[in-house]
C-alpha cells in the first residue's frame, strides 16, 4: 500500500516514519510513504501556495493551482487508482472502521491542510473522501497525516509480528481492550490478577472477555449499542451489572 502525502511540511514526516513499526513496514516494502511538498507546485514568482481570503477576513487559504498540480503529478505516477483524502476538522470522525475500509485501498493521496484551510475548488475537483481526527484544531493536516498512515499501515499483513496481531485490538472487535499485565507479579502493592498466572486459557480467555466488556460498559457504552453480543457476552454483561450493584 503507498501513502502519497501532499503537504508544505515534508519533512515532519521524516521522524515518525523512520522509526520502529513503520519504518520496518517500508524497509520490507509493505508500504511506501512519499512526501510531495505542496510549494514545489507553485507557479507565481513570489512560489506563493496560499492568498488572502476573498471575502476579507483573517489568516490565509491555501490556493486549489498548486494543490491540484502536485495531485496531478502523483497521480501520473502511479499506475492504479487511489483515493484522494482530504484531512480536516469539517471531515467525517475516522474510526477503526474507516481504517479498515481504507487500509483495503492500494494507496491514498491525503492532502495535509494548512492556515485557515484550503480552497473549496480543491474539495469539488479531487478530494474523495474528507477526514478529521477529533473536533479540535491543530495547526496543520500533517499530524492527521500521521495517524491515519499508522492506523491504516498496521493493519496490513506482516506490517505487525504475530504477537502484536491488530486483531484484538480495542475497536477492532468492537470493544475496548481488557486490561494488561506483564512483570513482576506484584508491583506497588498491586498483584496481577491469579487468573492470569493459572495457565488455564479457557479461565484467562473468559476473564479477559469479560474485563474488556466491563471497561467498555464503564467508558464507552456507546460502543456496546452497535455490537452484536454473543449469548456469553450478555451473560458476562449480566454477571458485571450484577457485581456493580454490590
Ligand atoms: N482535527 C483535524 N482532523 O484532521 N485535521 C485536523 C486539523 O485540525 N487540521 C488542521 C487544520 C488547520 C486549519 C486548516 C485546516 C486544517
Amino acid at each position: 500500500m503507498f501513502f502519497d502525502i501532499l503537504t508544505l511540511f515534508p519533512e515532519m514526516f521524516e521522524g515518525p516514519f523512520s522509526e520502529s513499526i513503520i519504518n520496518r513496514a517500508r524497509e520490507k516494502d509493505l508500504i511506501e510513504v512519499k512526501t510531495i511538498n505542496i510549494r514545489d507546485y507553485a507557479e507565481d514568482k513570489h512560489n506563493r501556495t496560499d492568498d488572502t481570503p476573498y471575502g476579507g477576513g483573517a489568516g490565509m487559504v491555501m490556493k486549489a493551482g498548486p494543490i491540484y498540480r502536485a495531485w496531478e503529478q502523483v497521480k501520473s505516477q502511479r499506475s492504479v487508482e487511489s483515493k484522494t483524502i482530504l484531512m480536516s476538522p469539517q471531515g467525517e470522525q475516522l474510526t477503526q472502521n474507516i481504517v479498515n475500509d481504507l487500509a483495503k485501498e492500494p494507496g491514498l493521496i491525503i492532502i495535509c491542510g494548512r492556515y485557515e484551510g484550503v480552497d473549496e475548488r480543491v474539495r469539488k475537483t479531487i478530494v474523495d473522501r474528507e477526514i478529521s481526527i477529533g473536533d479540535y484544531v491543530l495547526t496543520g493536516g500533517e499530524i492527521p497525516a500521521m495517524v491515519l498512515v499508522d492506523a491504516a499501515a498496521r493493519l496490513l499483513t506482516g506490517v505487525l509480528g504475530d504477537e502484536e496481531s491488530s486483531k484484538k485490538d480495542s475497536f477492532y472487535n468492537g470493544l475496548l481492550e481488557h486490561p494488561h499485565y506483564t512483570r513482576p507479579r506484584e508491583f506497588k502493592g498491586l498483584k496481577v490478577p491469579d487468573v492470569l498466572l493459572s495457565g488455564n486459557h479457557q479461565l484467562i480467555e473468559r476473564w479477559r472477555k469479560k474485563e474488556s466488556l466491563r471497561r467498555t460498559l464503564m467508558r464507552r457504552e456507546d460502543l456496546l449499542k452497535d455490537k452484536e453480543l454473543t449469548e456469553e457476552d450478555k451473560k458476562l454483561l449480566k454477571e458485571i451489572k450484577a457485581e456493580l450493584k454490590g
